[in-house]
């Protein structure tokens, strides 16, 4: 073991207690409501745990700054969220990194810009991402900003793939951001630049999904951006959007895919030899697998035939440890020595688990956007297969059941130091805008954290239950004062969005020392103080670089 690893021995926390750090994902802390759903729902768990306030429990800052976001107007998300969970220092995050790259024309430097430059003179430049300004995956004014830098740099011919989003943002406000684009595209065109929106789709539905759920998603849209084929054939996306969102149960997630087609019938931009392409998205669960199919010469997730050459670029790179995708316009943000890399060095064993949709949280985010073991021998990752093919808010259990009885199960072997899960539920159920499921789901999660907790008890272990960021607490859009807002017809409005709001954090279990409490004098402790936290429960001091601990142990 290289020195630089080793941590030093915590004068006051012992060693050999099993941790469970347990989290819950969309779980922020807001006033009592109607449309707060985790008041809402019947959760003694996480009530009990509040009791212990203010020693072993507190509220911990998720979003903006504290979690590396641009401003504090951002809310929070699982990426930056893991992120500061698993690193226990703040990046500067890929939002802000595109922002920066932007404003100086660093982006327009670098090799991942020269490398699609090269088929400007005689191919077409595609942008394909989420169009939105929900600030998770990616903004639109950063897309807005590359359209002009890349026609002041030679592209002649620009198409847009674009993926509507409702889930980050109001259900609905796609139509705006549609009408912002063309109003770009426009200006371009009268600058002799032939550019035009060629394809589109529903996130939900159409290329973003994530860690391998379901593939049949990229392939949809694959087809719509590669081939030009679509189910619906419009000649605006304007008026794609209008009409497929009039269908019965339609909304911008799952808008079903569609291409931008000619007078004559004639897709407008399907992707041949000799393009540039660029996934605008910064945020990388999202966009992996589009960027596998986009580059990988061997690849049998689904027939691409025909598979065009293409000069491909993410907006950042996606995975540092596959190098996916070889070229980028960004660097990403440099997240090294994370505590569960250190943890490992140090022996500790480690066991996490979520089911698929959130897989990655607790292992590729969590270890600084890298996937993998650190060392097999000390670490398992499991992953509980998710439904797919359906909107959650139709399971809202979801595999909470599931991935707490595996936890138990690995608490309980004896063979783990630490056992680490995120719980979906809130998050998943509350981007659905379904208040009645997400209610359900919230008891389900409750229902997973004592399983947990039973055993922990039963070991004599520690628990640590916190969250990434808040969804399920706040379900309605509000105005500045706090007031459900109301649309044009006076109804309220959904709220499928995360919010700004902090996270609970409770440390408990038989395991822990008398004298063990929250310091007091880190009133601004935010997600990224977590991972120092955790280091100390496993009997070490945190590496000096790392954001303060929030707990102490006092001699009684
Ligand atoms: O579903 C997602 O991709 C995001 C919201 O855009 O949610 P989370 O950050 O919780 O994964
Ligand atoms: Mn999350
Ligand atoms: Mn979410």
């Amino acid at each position: 073991m290289g020195e630089s690893w080793k941590l030093v021995d915590h004068p006051k926390l012992g060693k050999g207690k099993t941790i469970a750090v347990i989290v819950l994902d969309g779980w922020g802390e807001s006033n009592p409501n109607e449309y707060n759903c985790i008041h809402v729902a019947h959760t003694p768990t996480m009530d009990s745990l509040k009791n212990g306030a203010p020693h072993h429990w507190r509220l911990i800052k998720a979003h903006g700054k504290a979690v590396g976001l641009p401003t504090d107007d951002d809310m929070g998300n699982s990426e930056v969220g893991h992120n500061a969970l698993g690193a226990g220092r703040i990046y500067a995050q890929g939002a802000k990194l595109v922002d920066l790259a932007l404003a100086s024309g660093k982006i327009y430097e670098g090799q991942g810009f020269k490398y699609i430059k090269e088929s400007f003179q005689t191919g077409t430049l595609h942008l394909i991402g989420l169009l939105s300004d929900g600030g998770v995956h990616s903004r639109l004014d950063q897309v807005q900003l590359l359209l002009k830098g890349v026609s002041e740099r030679g592209a002649r011919r620009i198409r847009l793939h674009i993926l509507t989003d409702g889930r980050d943002v109001l259900d609905g406000s796609s139509i705006g951001f549609v009408e912002t684009l063309e109003n770009d595209l426009a200006v371009l065109r009268q600058k002799g630049i032939d550019a035009k929106i060629a394809s589109g789709g529903g996130r939900m539905n159409v290329t973003m999904d994530r860690y391998e759920n379901d593939w049949s998603v990229v392939k949809r849209g694959w087809d719509a951006q590669v081939l030009g084929e679509a189910p619906y054939k419009f000649t605006s996306a304007l008026e794609a959007i209008k009409k497929l969102r009039a269908e019965p149960k339609a909304n911008d997630q799952y808008l079903p895919p569609f291409v931008i087609v000619d007078e004559s019938g004639k897709p407008v931009g399907p992707i041949v030899d000799g393009d540039a392409v660029v996934t605008f998205n910064f945020r990388a669960d999202r966009m992996t697998m589009l960027a596998k199919a986009l580059e990988y010469e061997n690849f049998d997730k689904f027939d691409r035939v025909p598979y065009p050459k293409i000069n491909y670029a993410g907006m950042l790179e996606y995975d540092g440890e596959l190098k996916l995708p070889n070229h980028y316009l960004v660097s990403p943000p440099e997240i090294e020595r994370t505590s569960g890399e250190y943890l490992v060095h140090n022996g500790v064993r480690t066991f996490a688990c979520s089911e698929t949709v959130k897989f990655g949280h607790v292992t590729f985010f969590w270890n600084g956007n890298r996937s993998g073991y650190f060392n097999p021998e000390l670490e398992e990752y499991v992953e509980i297969p998710s439904d797919s093919g359906i909107t959650f808010n139709e399971q809202p259990k979801m595999k909470a059941l599931q991935i707490a009885e595996k936890t138990r199960d690995a608490i309980l072997s004896g063979k783990f130091d630490q056992v680490r899960v995120n719980l979906p539920n809130g998050d998943m159920v509350g981007h659905t805008g379904d208040i009645e499921a997400t209610v359900v789901a919230c008891k389900a999660a409750d229902e997973a954290v004592k399983i947990i907790l039973d055993a922990i008890e039963q070991v004599g272990g520690i628990y640590v239950v916190t969250a990434d960021h808040g969804n399920a607490e706040d379900m309605v859009k509000r105005d500045k004062t706090g007031k459900p807002q109301l649309d044009k017809n006076g109804n309220i409005q959904i709220l499928t969005s995360h919010t700004l709001e902090p996270v609970p954090i409770a440390i408990g279990g038989p395991g822990l020392s008398a004298g063990f409490r929250f310091r007091n004098d880190v009133p601004n402790g935010g997600l990224a103080n977590v991972a120092a936290t955790v280091i100390n429960l496993h009997g070490f001091e945190a590496p000096s670089d790392y954001e303060q601990t929030l707990i102490e142990v006092v001699d009684n």
